[in-house]
């Protein structure tokens, strides 16, 4: 794992869009991970302004959602499949119709969960998968103790989940209770994870992820078992790594064309 703390969120868009920008290049029939919540927002701001400024397009490229509410309706505004497209694939060159989620009103949670990650499987896997981490170590919505190889599939949310993301809705009620989200084996299966947290707030989230034991109690320690997973934090998040300064002697000595 790889663990870079960085300035500002600002500098952590700069490096995360260079890293899609690459792949970009590269293939631009790349299947994206996308993630909602607060997290990514810096990095689809830098990536809708290289679209707007560089051209920088996304027309041939596929996207995955991680997770969605159980029983919202999609066009609700605070469905992930709208709150994907109001933030990211609305100002971008992607063709909505290839930015996927998981059905949150299928009829059968658990045929729709399997549909998911066959249809992830048949895209090719997901390239670069982003994330974000809960106050309490989720990754996707997958809650502590979810089995560190779990499947798409229903989930119900913690207390400390639902008041965190009551300020998206009117009132912590109207935060559903069960959701979808990919596995934590799904998740595991992208080439390349690319976690960012800022804020004291996930300060001791991410010292459990990175250097706490890989277990189900954390899910996001789950990176610790990946090939390629890189966390990114701002100082604040970082407050509470033990070996800081040795993550930072590692970036700063690394060859820059190694990327991310
Ligand atoms: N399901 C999402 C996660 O994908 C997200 O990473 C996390 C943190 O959210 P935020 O980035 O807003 O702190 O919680 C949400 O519930």
């Amino acid at each position: 794992m790889e663990i870079i703390i960085a300035a500002s969120p600002k500098a952590i868009a700069s490096i995360v869009a260079d890293a899609i920008e690459d792949l970009l290049t590269e293939h631009a029939g790349t299947v994206l991970g996308l993630a909602t919540g607060s997290s990514p927002l810096s990095v689809y701001q830098e990536l809708i302004r290289r679209h707007r400024d560089n051209g920088l397009s996304f027309a041939k490229s596929r996207a995955f959602l991680l997770d969605e509410y159980l029983g919202l309706p999609r066009a609700h505004p605070q469905s992930y499949h709208s709150v994907i497209r109001s933030e990211f694939v609305d100002h971008i060159d992607i063709d909505p119709t290839h930015v996927y989620s998981p059905d949150g009103e299928a009829a059968d949670p658990v045929v729709e969960g399997q549909r998911y990650d066959a249809a992830i499987a048949a895209a090719g896997g997901i390239e670069l998968q982003l994330l974000g981490i809960g106050t309490d170590g989720h990754i996707g919505f997958n809650e502590p103790t979810s089995s560190l190889r779990s499947r798409t599939r229903v989930k119900t949310l913690t207390e400390q989940t639902r008041s965190d993301n009551a300020r998206f809705f009117d009132h912590v009620d109207q935060v559903p209770r069960h959701v979808m989200t990919q596995g934590l084996g799904t998740i595991s299966e992208a080439r390349h994870l690319v976690l960012v947290a800022t804020g004291e707030a996930k300060a001791e989230a991410v010292a459990a992820m990175v250097e706490g034991p890989v277990a189900a109690i954390c899910p996001g320690s789950v990176l610790q078992l990946h090939q390629h997973a890189t966390v990114l934090v701002d100082e604040d998040a970082a407050s509470r790594l033990k070996l800081a300064d040795y993550y930072r002697h590692v970036y700063a000595n690394k060859p820059r064309w190694q990327g991310i």
